[in-house]
């Protein structure tokens, strides 16, 4: 069977793992389901390219392991049902055609909408079962398993999906390995494929920019290098986005941060957290007032509760812990829920974990760069390995001791003060006094000083109950504070009040 051969003679072990997983799926879906209980959604498209060839694969292998014989046989006797509809490309339509000819398909069109002709297809056969090409990432995956059964108010049959983990690059890399046919708009620039009316090439496959020459060329699909903008060529329905304290609409004198740890140890006492005490520190050198610090279990929805509460208080929060490919690595699948957005492949993180584990490197799904779907910036600096993950006004450090905190957040500083994204180093000033008057002889006048001074920040504290009050004056620039300062010191007589370095 030239699928199982070619996959067989590749040196690529990701791709023998994902093709070795799907083939798995399907024979378990044929030796639960008869062949006659079983179909397969075709439209032509690359994912469901990959899938008819699995398909094909996974059919030969598993009549083969029932006869016991080396089979012989290629044919692939599946009801394969494609919906046409007027919307959909000339090409695709006649790619579908010709694969089913070319492969002996029993191809049944159906030229209703999805729900009514699956409601006529199992009426009047006993399909049980339907094998799809989605994949995660896809917004229909969304809360899928590789067998799901079908939603509530549809025709009920299993959703079998073999190639639910696969990558846009897996996918790639199995058509051209397997050096199988495929619809020629891929070879066009075209990365995702719907309807003519809400699909065009994707832009950043696009050769030349000058938008005046007529005929605008593209590299092909897989050249596309970030497999997250695979559907950078589909027309965006509209997406209601929360109103976060990243967008404009909310600017505070002094930025808020706050500041999550994740793990149970810390919560156990077994280890101490160094991290939050230098962050804070770090934070409040650079003019941020650190709202809150909290230490979350690992787990999920107390990470996603967390996150999702400080996000919509604070200008940025920073999590920590709970970061990497182990069981109690939720940090990541927690910022995801808070947004409401899933984890999804990511093709780009991929890459730079694939350097770090490079021989190690199987395909399993412990091994999957999964981000925060949509949402997620990699900050990229030549001193880091691992780019550091910014999701919306949350970012995520991978962090794991005091050395490992400070060199991210040299390169964070660096990389946010050249643009981009929310400047960590913002314009800020500070001063603070010290003074032995009493707590009761400075409240009042301190109080309406913050009246006086909205933008200022003051804050209090002593070293002890009998010691010197420390005030700490923060804000965005010098003149304002001295200016609050001189009003301070004008209520009381010369001398009270002593400037601290
Ligand atoms: C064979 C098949 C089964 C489907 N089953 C379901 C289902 O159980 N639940 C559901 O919400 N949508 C189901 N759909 C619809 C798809 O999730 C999705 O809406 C469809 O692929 C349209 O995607 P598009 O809007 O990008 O064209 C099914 C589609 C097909 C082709
Ligand atoms: N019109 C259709 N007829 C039959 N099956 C369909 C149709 N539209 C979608 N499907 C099923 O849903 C799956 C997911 O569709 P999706 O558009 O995400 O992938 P694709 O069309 O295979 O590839 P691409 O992402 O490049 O468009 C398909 O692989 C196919 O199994
Ligand atoms: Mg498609």
């Amino acid at each position: 069977m030239e699928i199982d051969k070619a996959i067989g003679e590749s040196d690529d072990k990701r791709l023998k793992t994902k093709y070795n997983n799907a083939i798995f799926v399907i024979k378990r879906a044929l030796a639960l389901y008869s062949t006659e209980e079983v179909a397969f959604s075709f439209n032509g498209g690359k994912d469901s390219t990959v899938l008819l060839h699995l398909l094909r694969a996974g059919y030969f292998l598993h009549k083969k392991e029932l006869t016991c014989s080396n089979g012989g046989l290629s044919s692939f006797p599946v009801r394969t049902i494609y919906f046409e509809s007027p919307s959909a490309f000339t090409e695709t339509n006649s790619f579908t055609y010709d694969a089913a000819q070319t492969y002996d398909l029993q191809l049944d069109i159906i030229r209703q909408d999805f729900k009514s002709g699956l409601e006529a297809l199992l009426k009047a056969n006993p399909i049980r079962a339907i094998f799809l090409g989605v994949r995660i990432g896809d917004p229909t995956a969304v809360g899928q398993e590789q067998f799901s059964p079908s939603s509530p108010g549809w025709p009920p049959f299993m959703r079998v999906n073999p190639i639910l983990d696969w990558s846009y690059r897996d996918v790639w890399a199995f058509l051209l390995t397997c050096k199988v046919k495929y619809c020629s708009l891929y070879d066009q620039g075209y990365t995702s494929i719907g309807s003519i009316h809400d699909t065009v090439p994707n832009a950043l496959l696009s050769v030349n920019n000058t938008s005046s020459s007529k005929e605008k060329l593209f590299k092909p699909a897989y050249l596309l290098s970030d497999g997250r903008l695979e559907r950078a060529g589909r027309v965006k329905k509209n997406a209601s986005v929360k109103n976060d304290r990243d967008s404009d609409s909310h600017k505070h004198e002094v930025l808020l941060a706050s500041v999550i740890a994740v793990g149970d140890e810390i919560l156990s006492g077994t280890v101490e957290d160094q991290l939050g005490l230098s962050l804070c520190k770090k934070l409040a050198s650079v003019g941020w007032s650190v709202h809150q610090t909290s230490v979350i279990r690992n787990d999920i929805d107390s990470v996603s509760e967390e996150v999702d509460r400080q996000r919509s208080i604070c200008d940025m929060v920073f999590i920590y812990g709970g970061v990497g490919p182990l069981h109690s690595d939720v940090t990541l699948a927690g910022v995801a829920k808070a947004f409401g957005v899933r984890l999804a492949p990511d093709e780009e993180f991929e890459e730079y974990l694939r350097h770090l584990i490079s021989e190690q490197c199987t395909g399993d799904r412990n091994e999957m760069a999964q981000l925060p779907e949509g949402i997620t910036e990699l900050l990229h600096h030549e001193k880091l390995s691992v780019p550091l993950i910014k999701c919306r006004n949350v970012i995520v450090l991978a962090a794991t001791n005091t050395e490992e905190l400070e060199k991210e957040w040299e390169c964070l500083t660096e990389l946010t003060k050249l643009g981009g994204s929310t400047s960590l180093v913002e314009l800020y000033a500070s001063r603070r006094l010290m003074t032995s008057l009493t707590d009761v002889e400075v409240a009042e006048p301190l109080n309406k000083l913050g009246l006086e001074f909205p933008d200022i920040y003051l804050g209090c504290y002593r070293k002890s109950r009998q010691g010197p009050i420390i005030i700490c004056f923060k804000g965005k620039d010098n003149a304002r504070i001295d200016s609050a300062v001189q009003a301070l010191r004008k209520r009381f007589k010369e001398g009270v009040f002593v400037d601290m370095k």
